[in-house]
């Protein structure tokens, strides 16, 4: 499923009706009627109030408002703007609406606005033309519908989340419900926009399939392929050897969890490239790695004599993870930065391996073996440093990047972008990060390619965090490694329903 931006959905929009001939006014009636089935469903006996704005959301609203009329609905529009400055289509509905004669208050100030605790609100406010922040008016009218405690459906987006980068525009609607039209806007499916929405519905409006097959859009939901099938004739050394060089003093943990997290995600073979004085430690934690015992500095993080060593052990596996605990010890950034442009295999690099990345794209660009960052937010504003705004991380420095949080998204160099669905805030916990990195590893070296194997890991880590009971009340790191088997059964299992589900999160409605 391609998420658009508001000037992509307009495009969308202009070439159905003028290359596809189907009417714009086509299209609005189609957008009201699906949200009429979601209204019928979920609110069947309700009155319902449509707070309706002067664009063509507005207008939907309206086309909404007529078409429950004839259904013999208690109904009742509020009207904002100045009906001299409608579209056609708007327009139409709006003489419709007065001539049937539809309760209608246009403009009503303050006194005027009652809003029941009983009645459904839809809001057709604003829609993906929201250009600015939301006026003062509008403002007013929102704060009132958010605190009438009466249920909310939005019609395209909530009122005030900006369509491009789902951030409220000083505010915004908080519906329960809402429906979004052609396709969803990266406003209701990036964070935080995509809370606004509460529950999420879809209608193609009468699309035809090739506008939506055939749209050159770069963004689209993350839902990778089916997992690869394990050979059943396979042995360890081929279901991915994995070398993690990480830890430092007071951080054993990191490594051994990224460790863990790579055996659970189904790797055969881990080793684990430690400073000395740690390796016992590691070994209690995760006794199935094979330990590679490390020169320290005097601080017992990893010495750089041990270069030669770390490329040839490297050499011997499919996947590097690098960093997890390494610390920001001098001499140790020093010898990430050397490793960095030599690792002659696939490279994932997290925590202190970004923190020495920062400031210096040219040492992942220049690589001849495919590099991931999966940086959270203070590491993507550390690699930024250097950066002008047009430049994003994937590009600059070459690699697939991981941005971690709510909604993280997976964006190639050449601006392919996947918006990962699964997840809660329960992944808000400490060695969350080593945990994805350890399966991110694993699953490009067992996956068909790289980008596959990243995407199938952020969508299992997320799951992780829905699958697990009271995760939201209680989850560590080590939850999320023992809540993978299951996650890995069900991608399995029920890869078919979890695709068209969308995972859950969003349903078509015709
Ligand atoms: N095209 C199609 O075929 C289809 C489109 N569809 C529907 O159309 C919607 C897009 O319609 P749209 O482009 O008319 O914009 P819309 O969101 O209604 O708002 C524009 C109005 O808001 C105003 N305004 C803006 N910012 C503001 C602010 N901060 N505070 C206050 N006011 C503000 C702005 O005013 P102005 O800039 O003129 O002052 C203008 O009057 C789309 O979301 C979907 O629902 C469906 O029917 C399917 C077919
Ligand atoms: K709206």
């Amino acid at each position: 499923m391609k998420v658009l931006n508001p000037d992509e959905m307009r495009r969308m929009d202009e070439t159905c009706i003028h290359k596809y001939k189907v009417p714009a006014q086509i299209l609005m009636e189609n957008a009201a009627l699906s949200a009429l089935s979601v209204i019928q469903e979920e609110y069947p006996h309700h009155s319902v109030l449509l707070v309706c704005g002067s664009g063509n959301n507005g207008g939907d609203g309206l086309a909404l408002a007529r078409i429950l009329f004839s259904l013999e609905k208690d109904v009742e529009v509020l009207l904002l703007g100045n009906p001299d400055h409608f579209s056609k289509e708007t327009s139409q509905n709006y003489r419709a609406v007065r001539e049937i004669g539809i309760p209608l208050s246009l403009n009503p100030n303050d006194e005027e606005l009652s809003f029941k605790p009983n009645r459904l609100i839809v809001d057709a406010l604003l829609g993906i033309g929201l250009n600015r922040t939301v006026s003062e008016k509008y403002k007013a009218i929102i704060e009132r519908m958010n605190h009438s405690g009466a249920p909310i459906f939005s019609l395209d987006i909530p009122s005030g989340i900006d369509g491009t980068t789902a951030q409220p525009r000083g505010i915004s609607i908080r519906a329960d419900k809402t429906i979004c039209f052609g396709a969803p806007k990266r406003g209701n499916i990036l964070s935080p926009g995509y809370v606004y929405n509460g529950e999420l519905f879809c209608s193609r409006i009468s699309f035809p399939p090739p506008l939506i097959r055939d749209w050159p859009g770069k963004t689209e939901f993350n839902i990778p392929s089916p997992l690869i099938q394990r050979d059943p004739l396979g042995y360890k050394n081929s279901f991915g050897r994995i070398l993690i060089i990480g830890g430092g003093k007071n951080y054993q943990g990191a490594p051994a969890l990224a460790a863990q997290a790579a055996y659970r995600s189904g790797a055969g073979y881990v080793t684990a490239a430690v400073p000395q004085s740690q390796a016992s430690g590691f070994s209690a934690h995760c006794p199935e790695a094979v330990i590679q015992e490390l020169q320290e500095t005097t601080e017992k993080t990893i010495s750089e004599k041990n270069e030669t060593l770390l490329l040839d052990l490297a050499s011997k596996h499919d996947v590097v993870l690098m960093g997890p605990g390494m610390t920001g010890q001098e001499e140790t950034v020093s010898l990430i930065r050397k490793l960095i442009p030599l690792i002659p295999v696939p490279l994932v690099l997290d925590a202190d391996g970004l923190n020495a990345l920062a400031g210096s794209p040219d040492l992942t660009s220049k690589r001849k073996f495919q590099t991931v960052i999966t940086p959270h937010l203070g590491e993507q504003k550390r690699l930024r440093l250097g950066l002008t705004e047009d430049q994003s991380l994937e590009e600059r420095y070459g690699v697939i990047c991981v941005y971690k949080g709510p909604r993280s998204r997976i964006c190639q160099s050449d601006g392919k972008e996947y918006i990962n669905l699964t997840g809660n805030d329960a992944l808000g916990t400490a060695g969350s990060g080593d945990v994805l990195a350890g399966m991110v590893a694993t699953l490009i070296a067992t996956q068909e390619s790289v980008i596959q194997g990243v995407c199938k890991a952020v969508l299992l880590h997320g799951l992780t965090a829905e699958r697990y009971p009271g995760a939201r009340e209680s989850f560590t790191a080590s939850d999320i490694i023992e809540a993978l088997p299951r996650c890995l059964l069900e991608y399995k299992n029920n890869y078919n329903e979890m695709k068209q589900t969308f995972l859950g999160k969003m349903k078509m409605i015709p």
